[in-house]
């Protein structure tokens, strides 16, 4: 089988209008690929370009040149459409920030992707509980919006609901950060439960510790940063 995320030979330039269309290129030869039931950490200094292939793979980005593939859509060169059945079905992603849908209850937040990817109340609901109950969110607060909770208890149900559906191909952008040791361990334990269920996962940890307990192996997108011209 094939690996479930290959990118090859990824190239991007950002391209700054605003400063008279200088052309930035930020990476080059960007290669790599990761198996279901397999973590892979990016690693590299500050600005090695550890988000833009985050985004690149995420779609938000477009690749200048080379392939990149999640599953068995091809983001490079994908529809729109395309890509939105992607983040739906194949490639979930979390971030350390909620994006707060104002009025609408925490349970149905954390729910919505398992409904969003086909699957029943019943089943988002028994989920987004499950999730909620292991991350210590209260569940007096489980009906409220999350948009008055503290920062850390939004960080937690972001995360709930970045695990809700069961994705085969995740990326996580510094999913332990600024998170207490309990709740560092509970995510930790997500990311071993997703890995086991056969999830292909790259992610961005800047906690060494993290890191090593949960990724197979590093990859150091320095290694892509084009040669720059003094
Ligand atoms: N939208 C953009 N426009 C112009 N340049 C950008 C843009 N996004 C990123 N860059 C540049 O691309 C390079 C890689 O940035 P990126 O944010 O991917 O690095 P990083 O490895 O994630 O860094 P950090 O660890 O600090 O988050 C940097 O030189 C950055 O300035």
């Amino acid at each position: 089988m094939e690996a479930m995320i290959r990118v090859s030979d990824v190239s991007k330039s950002f391209v700054l209008h605003n400063q008279g269309g200088a052309v930035i290129p930020v990476m080059a030869g960007a290669a790599l690929s990761v198996e279901r039931g397999e973590c892979v950490a990016l690693v590299g200094d500050s600005g090695a370009g550890k988000s833009t292939l985050m985004r690149m793979l995420y779609g938000n980005y477009l690749a200048n040149g080379g392939r990149i593939v999640v599953g068995d859509v091809e983001v490079s060169g994908a529809e729109p459409r395309e890509i939105l059945a992607m983040r739906r079905e194949v490639l979930g992603y979390v971030s350390q920030f909620l994006r707060v849908v104002p009025r609408v209850p925490t349970l149905e937040v954390v729910a919505e992707p398992v409904w969003a990817a086909g699957g029943s109340r019943a089943e988002g609901e028994a989920r987004a509980r499950d999730l909620l109950a292991r991350l210590n969110v209260p569940e007096r607060l489980w009906s409220l919006s999350p948009t008055t909770f503290s920062g850390g208890e939004q960080q937690r149900v972001n995360i709930a609901r970045g695990f809700a559906h069961e994705f085969p191909a995740m990326l996580l952008d510094e999913p332990t950060a600024s998170l207490d040791a309990t709740n560092r361990a509970v995510v930790l334990g997500l990311i071993e439960e997703a890995k086991a269920r056969g999830a292909a996962i790259v992610g961005i940890f800047h906690d060494a510790e993290a890191r090593a307990q949960v990724c197979d192996r590093e990859i150091d997108v320095s290694g892509f940063t084009p040669e720059r011209a003094a």
